[in-house]
């Protein structure tokens, strides 16, 4: 990091947004994570940055909410401003540049929303607006195969995802260059570099952090929950890695009466009658999935995988398990192992359970996999051929 005096630099912690994706009962930033709000875990991460002024944009009437969070975050020897927010986040920002002080001629603009953003982040920022930059933003690569579509929800084209980064906060800009753009802007933007960029500067890039995400939904809530649980405890650091393995249980249930072709522990399993079910009624993975999230205190299946979601209708397992591990090794966790017991008369497992472990082992990133068979003697539903049954338990190990 390049070191400047504090003066010169402020961060604007815009936080005056009502988190309506979110629908988590108060004005998002101040909606729990752990013990304290989204706010304070927000204001921890800039407290721990480089020494700046820092302005939090807040809601009408929760300007005192925000002083707490200050004090709890450890805000003791910063100048802290707390100001109310517009209602785009783009007036949000103009409100917390009016009460930037004198001094200050770089300025970096964060979402509260991205309240596990690693301290470093905001150095990398800092230190690219310090070395002569007008702008910087942290940037992430995009993972999934991007599509445009159509109203319809028809597929029209590819989009080429080498030429595509996924923008992040803190956003760095010349205080100069970020308060005669945001005067001049004459459309609402998302983020403040599309307003920079718009006033015809060039913005820089630096690596931006996976922990950076932004909490916008209730699954990005139950992620950021889950990464903030098992070791703040212990180290009251929630960009610290969790500490201890973890097991979780899962349990699925499916009917035979699909159509096509029976898929179960991740296999074809030609001449068996199918199961129904929104995806391909692989029971087996579906209990795995369960086990994994509730290892890491994710939530369940529906959380994840829910009838809204049309790309898992008809999926087999390699596309639920695969997601599953993308979506523990984001929360910082990689599968130990796995064991699961189908119940049922048909198919016999006998002669396929090693091709199966296989099968799910490959899906789950090369993870033990375990598979055991049993019938229950004629009774119960899966006694009386009507259906599967499947019972799975998960350790969970940090990355
Ligand atoms: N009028 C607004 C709108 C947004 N923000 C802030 O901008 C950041 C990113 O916005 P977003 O995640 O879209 O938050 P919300 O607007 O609260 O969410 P939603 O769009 O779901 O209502 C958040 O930290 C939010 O508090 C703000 O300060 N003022
Ligand atoms: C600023 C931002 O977080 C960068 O990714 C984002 O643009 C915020 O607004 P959004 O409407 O939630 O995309």
């Amino acid at each position: 990091m390049i070191p400047t005096p504090a003066s010169r630099l402020a961060v604007v912690v815009v936080a005056a947004g009502s988190g309506t994706r979110l629908n988590g009962g108060a004005p998002k930033a101040f909606v729990p994570l752990g013990e304290h709000s989204i706010l304070h875990h927000a204001l921890r991460g800039v407290f721990a940055g480089p020494s700046a002024q820092v302005v939090i944009v807040v809601p009408a009437g929760y300007e005192n909410a925000a002083r707490a969070a200050v004090a709890t975050a450890g805000g003791h020897d910063v100048t802290v401003s707390v100001v109310t927010g517009g209602a785009s986040r783009q007036g949000s920002v103009a409100a917390g540049l009016a009460a930037l002080d004198d001094g200050v001629d770089i300025v970096l603009v964060h979402d509260a929303a991205r309240a596990l953003t690693p301290p470093v982040v905001f150095e990398r920022v800092f230190d690219a607006v310090a070395a002569g930059a007008a702008a910087a933003i942290p940037t992430v690569p995009v993972v999934d195969t991007i599509k445009r579509v159509d109203v319809a929800g028809h597929v029209v084209g590819g989009v080429d995802r080498s030429e595509l980064a996924a923008a992040q906060t803190p956003q760095g800009f010349r205080r100069s260059v970020l308060a005669a753009a945001v005067a001049a802007a004459t459309a609402d933007h998302t983020d403040d570099a599309s307003v920079v960029a718009s006033a015809g500067h060039t913005v820089v890039t630096v690596e931006g952090d996976a922990l950076s995400f932004k909490i916008t939904t209730a699954p990005d809530l139950e992620r950021a929950r889950a990464l903030v649980a098992p070791h703040a405890a212990a180290t009251d650091d929630p960009t610290a890695p969790p500490a201890l393995p973890r097991v979780g249980l899962g349990t699925d249930v499916h009917a035979f009466g699909g159509e096509g072709a029976l898929w179960l522990a991740g296999l074809e399993w030609p001449g068996e009658t199918a199961l129904s079910g929104h995806s391909d009624g692989d029971a087996v993975a579906h209990a795995i999935v369960d086990a994994l999230l509730s290892a890491a205190g994710l939530g369940d299946i529906g959380t994840h995988f829910g009838t809204d979601r049309p790309q898992f209708a008809g999926a087999h397992a390699d596309a639920f398990l695969n997601h599953t591990v993308a979506l523990l090794r984001d929360a910082g966790w990689r599968v130990g192992n796995v064991a699961v017991q189908v119940q049922a008369n048909r198919p016999r497992f006998a002669a396929r359970r090693v091709e199966a472990e296989q099968v799910l082992s490959t899906a789950l990133s090369g993870a033990p996999v375990a598979v055991s068979a049993t019938t229950t003697d004629g009774l119960g539903f899966t006694g009386r051929s009507e259906g599967v049954a499947a019972f799975a338990t998960a350790l969970i190990v940090p990355l």
